[in-house]
């Protein structure tokens, strides 16, 4: 099966000031269609950076990225890009946020409605339609990010750690709530996190990356079936799953923390 998503021996390097920073080196990845993958690693290990080459906002220096086989040289919109912070228009109400997308691909005006009480219904907004971003919760408005992506129909959803800034309780809810939307739509979802949890409890599979340079060290398909609840994360399944991934990614975060100490 064509993968719908890839990396080809992509490195991208920055270059500021006269310094250069590989931001990663010489990756190569699939994504198969209707996949939930999260690029898990220590902080600057180049996650965001392959979610900006797939999304089209920035080049590979060496190698490629497609979508469908073509190789993507400008802004996608077929992959779209949900931040962590919410990135939502203060002046425009929930609907008119989440019927942004549709109104710019010039749909009707009847279409952008239904598509919003669509995805406002979706994400358990709804009656919340003619509020302000302000007026809502750290959660909801993640949730009309959400929305507000998923109205735009992209054909993968990159997710640049969608709830870090949310607390325990609301991000365990929202990520119930996002596996439920991904099944029911199935949707591509690329979906970066730094929590091994959340890895394990979101993803078909976790590709585990490294820093300096970036890179992808493993792939990893996760055995474990849904739903990966409470009662899941209490077996010896998921704690030896939990501990192959800590194993992997252990060496770069204390790598990581000296070479913090030793700069300071
Ligand atoms: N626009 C840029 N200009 C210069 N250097 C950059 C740029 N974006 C990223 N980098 C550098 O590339 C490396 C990888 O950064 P990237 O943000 O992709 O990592 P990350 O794994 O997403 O990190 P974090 O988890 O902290 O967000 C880092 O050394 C970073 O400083």
């Amino acid at each position: 099966m064509q993968a719908i998503l890839a990396a080809e021996h992509v490195t991208k390097i920055y270059a500021v000031h006269a310094k250069e920073t590989t931001a990663v080196r010489d990756v190569s990845l699939d994504i198969r269609e209707g996949e939930f993958v999260c690029l898990l690693g220590t902080s600057g290990c180049g996650k965001s950076t392959m979610l900006n080459l797939f999304a089209g906002f920035t080049q590979p220096t060496n190698g490629r990225v497609l979508l469908r086989g073509q190789p993507i040289t400008k802004i996608e919109p077929r992959c779209g890009m949900v931040f962590q912070s919410y990135a939502l228009f203060p002046w425009k109400t929930v609907r008119q946020n989440v019927e942004f997308g549709p109104k710019m691909q010039g749909l009707p005006a009847a279409r952008q409605r239904e598509l919003a009480d669509r995805y406002i219904a979706m994400v358990k907004l709804s009656g919340f339609e003619n509020h302000y971003p302000a007026e809502l919760s750290g959660g909801m408005q993640q949730r009309v990010t959400l929305a507000r992506s998923l109205a735009a129909d992209p054909e993968v959803l990159l997710m640049d750690e969608p709830f870090a800034a949310l607390d325990a309780m609301t991000r365990q809810v929202m990520q119930e709530e996002l596996l439920a939307i991904q099944e029911a739509s199935g949707k591509t979802v690329v979906f970066i996190t730094h929590n091994i949890d959340e890895a394990i409890l979101l993803s078909d599979r976790i590709v585990v990356m490294a820093a300096n340079p970036g890179r992808v060290t493993a792939v990893i398909e996760n055995p474990l079936n849904r739903p990966r609840d409470l009662v899941a994360q209490a077996t010896p399944a998921y704690a030896a799953l939990k501990s192959r991934i800590w194993d992997l990614v252990v060496g770069d975060v204390r790598g990581a923390l000296a070479g913090r100490a030793g700069r300071a």
